[in-house]
């Protein structure tokens, strides 16, 4: 990506700020301007005070000097506010963009990319892009006009002295082009290396009781010294760029103010230039300098910047999962809906994991889904809530293909539970209400005596008060399990599909979740994936994935009465099989 394609490309994302980056710009050059004019008005007042003419008009010129000066101050004071504050919202408006980008994304690219990059891609490289399609362009305006309204001055002073200037000023630019390939390289291994941390640190945190059990403390330790080693490695590189560049542009600047004394001295003594205009002239190019060391900088930062927004745009062209076809429907929902299969295939990559499947689950039936670990069940479960859509065939909710629908309307009639369970930092209420915000207290206490939670939920010291921490570490994994469980019968939609509800509970517990599962499916369409075999005992339906296909196991015809309390042992053969598996 070269510097144009990222500002092409990031540009419509903070146009609508350019007022506020203007007016920025137009205090910051005001301030520009009271700095030129002040040190012609300095020439003068030194010319005046050398040949102690008037004392009045001395003072007059001394105190005009002065106001110059604070105009400068203020207006800089409120130009570098401005830039700020447009600055840090851009950042903000980047932010939410993207974020509201990655949510669409399917779950498996954000495990593919990791947490800890994903987060560090939300916040230095956003910054990054800011500077180059806002305050650093603004900056780069700036310092450009400052730098002809200098040069120009200059010029008026002493063409002689400000050709030598001018000259300076492409060799400055070139010099900086020559680093910025290497900055962009120094760039690129600094910002690879801190993604990894980034994803070391997550992962071991995140792992970080198995990583005690399994005494690989040192390990994960390891890994996150091997990329800060890596790091450290890059940022040296990028360090020695910098510096390199900065030291270049030191012994440049002190040639150029070496050659313009010289120069000064030689046109005073041929009476061309006062002693005040010296003063005025190096105060010019001791002004100039920086602004064109600026620009210079600018040049550097730009290629530090176009290395971030790679990485950012890289995100922002995946495909997003949710998709929806331009005349996709929305249609309402009804509380009994019929999901079904027709020819289903899907795979990730060549190889089918789903072929040809068909499947019927209707309202007021529980049906399991069971199959080996690694057939594609919870894959089939991201398919029902569009995460993903089918290669071939195609799923209907009652009769409409969900393809023609919006991914929202397909998530308003389908609730999935997934296999992990996520707790949120907040109350226990606040976690079971995250499905439907507005929820009452009773409809939220009503989910979890559905979910078989409520009982352990008072227990806690301020009960649904009671405030988790975000990995819900407070509570045992089967408490875990109620609350997620709870939280998706509170969304109240029409279908369910839970994977692996029981997983995770003791026999009691899970016993009185089955029936709790048995309980809604008496209206509702209810789809539970399973390796366990007492709620697959206890289903109207079971189908087996096996061999790519779906096959039906038993279905309500050879259902035992009762079937809630079948237990293994009278369970059919081949549904013991697929559960042992
Ligand atoms: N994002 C992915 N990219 C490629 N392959 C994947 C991806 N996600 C899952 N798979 C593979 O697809 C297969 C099915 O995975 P899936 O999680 O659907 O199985 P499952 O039947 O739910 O397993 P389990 O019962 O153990 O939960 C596995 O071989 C898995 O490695």
């Amino acid at each position: 990506m070269t510097v144009r394609d990222a500002a092409r490309r990031f540009a419509p994302l903070v146009v609508h700020h350019r007022r506020r980056y203007a007016l920025a710009a137009i205090f910051l050059v005001v301030s520009a301007v009271a700095e030129i004019i002040g040190i012609f008005v300095l020439s003068d007042v030194l010319d005046m005070a050398l040949s102690s003419d008037s004392w009045q008009t001395f003072a007059a010129t001394a105190a005009a000097w002065l106001a110059l000066t604070l105009v400068g101050a203020v207006t800089d004071y409120f130009g570098q506010l401005r830039a700020i504050a447009a600055s840090e919202d851009v950042v903000r408006n980047l932010r939410n963009h993207l974020f509201a980008w990655v949510q669409r994304l399917h779950p498996r690219l954000h495990r593919s990319y990791g947490l800890g990059d994903l987060v560090n891609r939300h916040l230095s490289d956003l910054e990054a892009i800011e500077h180059l399609t806002g305050s650093g362009l603004m900056q780069l305006l700036i310092a450009t006009l400052s730098t002809v309204g200098l040069v120009t001055a200059a010029f008026i002073m002493s063409w002689q002295v400000a050709v030598v200037a001018v000259i300076a000023i492409p060799v400055m630019w070139l010099i900086s082009r020559s680093f910025a390939t290497a900055q962009t390289r120094a760039t690129r291994l600094e910002r690879a290396a801190n993604s990894n941390i980034g994803v070391a640190v997550h992962e071991g945190l995140a792992g970080h009781e198995t990583a005690v059990a399994y005494n690989q403390q040192s390990c994960e330790h390891a890994r996150v010294a091997g990329f800060g080693q890596d790091w450290l490695r890059a940022r040296i590189f990028q360090s020695r760029v910098e510096v390199g560049f900065g030291s270049v542009m030191s012994v440049g600047q002190v040639l150029l103010t070496l050659i313009i004394a010289v120069m000064g001295v030689w046109q005073i003594r041929q009476g061309h230039l006062s002693v005040g205009g010296l003063v005025a002239l190096t105060g010019y190019l001791g002004y100039l300098y920086p602004k064109m060391q600026e620009i210079a900088d600018l040049r550097l930062s730009v290629s530090s910047a176009v290395v971030s927004a790679e990485r950012v745009a890289e995100l922002l062209d995946l495909p997003p999962s949710d998709t929806d076809q331009a005349d996709a429907i929305s249609p309402s929902v009804s509380p009994h809906s019929t999901l079904s299969l027709r020819g289903v295939g899907y795979g990730y990559g060549p190889e089918s994991l789903l072929d040809n499947a068909s499947l019927d689950v209707r309202p007021g039936e529980l049906t399991a889904l069971v199959g080996p670990s690694g057939s594609g069940k919870s894959t089939l479960a991201g398919l029902l809530v569009r995460f993903d859509t089918p290669q071939r065939g195609s799923i209907l909710l009652d009769g409409t293909d969900i393809r023609t629908m919006t991914a929202a309307s397909v998530r308003e009639h389908v609730t999935l539970l997934p296999q992990q369970t996520t707790i949120k930092a907040g109350t226990v209420a606040d976690n079971i209400a995250y499905a439907q915000p507005g929820a009452t207290e009773s409809q939220v206490v009503a989910a979890a005596v559905a979910a078989d939670a409520d009982d352990f939920i008072r227990a806690l010291p301020l009960g649904y008060a009671t405030v988790l921490d975000e990995e819900g570490l407070a509570l045992s994994g089967g408490q875990r399990q109620r609350i997620a469980l709870a939280r998706a019968i509170l969304r109240d939609t029409p279908i369910l599909v839970l994977d692996e509800p029981t997983s995770g509970l003791d026999t009691a517990t899970a016993a009185r979740v089955v029936e709790a599962l048995r309980r809604l499916a008496v209206d509702r369409t209810v789809l539970v994936i399973t390796h366990d075999p007492r709620l697959a005992a206890a289903a109207d339906n079971v189908v087996e994935l096996r061999g790519r296909r779906l096959v039906h196991v038993r279905t309500p015809r050879h259902a035992a009465p009762g079937s809630m309390r079948m237990r293994l042992d009278v369970a059919p053969r081949h549904v013991v099989r697929s559960l042992t598996t």
